[in-house]
């Protein structure tokens, strides 16, 4: 893809997610990588391309796992500083937090990250956080996905917009590919950083991309295509079977002050995948940090099968099945 069809893709995806209209402001998380500083002069550029004028900060998260990151921090404010554009970083001890919190550093990098970009965002007053996930990046997820056992929703892969926050996330770049994004780099001579973890075969991710993505492209050229449409096409599945489970809920269940009620019969005429999904919202209204795992959905359906009186106690939630009734409550 040349510089003009790259910026008219990334343009197409904004647009049709009616992203950063005029005047908006846009914090982009830069690692000093190259996908996010390709992101950075991409906005800039779609700026222009645009005659649109949406502000862009920069901001960085040291986390503290590699020697040269607080040498990286001072050379991407360097870079912003002459692009005359501002500047926010943070630092936070991730291998500490991991140890202390019991997480990998994957997971709790990722978390503090996503947090402070949210507090710098409403502080300073953006409305869109920008990352730089692409397209082999996305295909990379769902396989991951696929890989640890996850149900549907694991397949619909990562969304453009996501509004988990306060303010969005959004990732412009997920119909573009790393080589796309390389060769822009190259043409515009930007200069990044370059994360020695990267090729660490040791790191899940790492190993999907290196090892077995490369494997699956000898069978199918296309491959990362093809898991990008598998995850487009199971996330409209999934809208649909979303709606009907909600539907099903409202009409189905009785939300008391402290528990929900449920008709056994009337749960065991829904289908095996709408049963599934209303256990995990019965249980979720009672304590919403609580995922259901496949152990758990296989004894519940049981209770849903059987007319005995039935108790059983998951976490912080207790689920009584009696004659037609079955009860979900908190179990303290
Ligand atoms: N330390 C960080 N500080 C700020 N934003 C970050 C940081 N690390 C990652 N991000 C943002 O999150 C996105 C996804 O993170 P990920 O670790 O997958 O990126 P990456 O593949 O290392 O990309 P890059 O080439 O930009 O480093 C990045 O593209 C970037 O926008």
């Amino acid at each position: 893809m040349n510089v003009k069809e790259l910026i008219r893709t990334i343009n197409h995806t904004l647009k049709s997610h009616n992203l950063f209209p005029e005047n908006s402001r846009i914090l982009v998380a830069c690692s000093g990588g190259p996908d996010s500083m390709a992101l950075l002069y991409l906005l800039q550029d779609i700026a222009t391309h645009r005659h649109t004028t949406y502000k862009i900060g920069v901001a960085i998260v040291d986390h503290c796992i590699r020697p040269e990151s607080k040498e990286e921090v001072l050379w991407l404010q360097h870079q912003v500083e002459e692009l005359g554009l501002p500047f926010y970083s943070a630092t936070f001890d991730v291998p500490r937090l991991s140890k202390e919190h019991k997480k990998s550093e994957e997971t709790i990098g990722r978390q503090v990250r996503y947090q402070w970009l949210n507090e710098i965002a409403q502080s300073e007053g953006y409305d869109y956080i920008s990352v730089a996930h692409h397209k082999d990046d996305q295909a990379e997820s769902i396989l991951a996905h696929i890989i640890r056992g996850s149900g549907l929703n694991g397949l619909t892969g990562m969304s453009v917009v996501q509004s988990e926050y306060a303010i969005p996330v959004v990732r412009p770049l997920l119909d573009v590919t790393k080589e796309d994004l390389l060769a822009y780099i190259g043409t515009k001579h930007i200069s990044y950083c370059v994360d020695s973890t990267n090729e660490d075969v040791r790191y899940q991710r790492n190993r999907i991309r290196h090892r077995i993505i490369p494997e699956l492209e000898a069978v199918n050229p296309a491959v990362v295509d093809a898991i990008v449409r598998l995850g487009s096409s199971v996330n409209e599945d999934v809208m649909v079977i979303s709606d009907l489970t909600s539907r099903t809920f409202d009409k189905l269940v009785s939300i008391g002050d402290d528990e929900v009620r449920i008709s056994r019969r009337a749960l065991r005429q829904e289908p095996l995948a709408i049963q599934r999904r209303l256990w995990q919202r019965l249980v979720s209204t009672i304590d919403s940090d609580l995922t259901l795992t496949s152990a758990h959905q296989e004894q519940l359906l049981d209770i849903v099968n059987t007319g005995e009186k039935k108790t059983f106690t998951i976490k912080s939630i207790k689920v009584i099945a009696q004659c037609d009734t079955i009860k979900v409550y908190c179990k303290h």
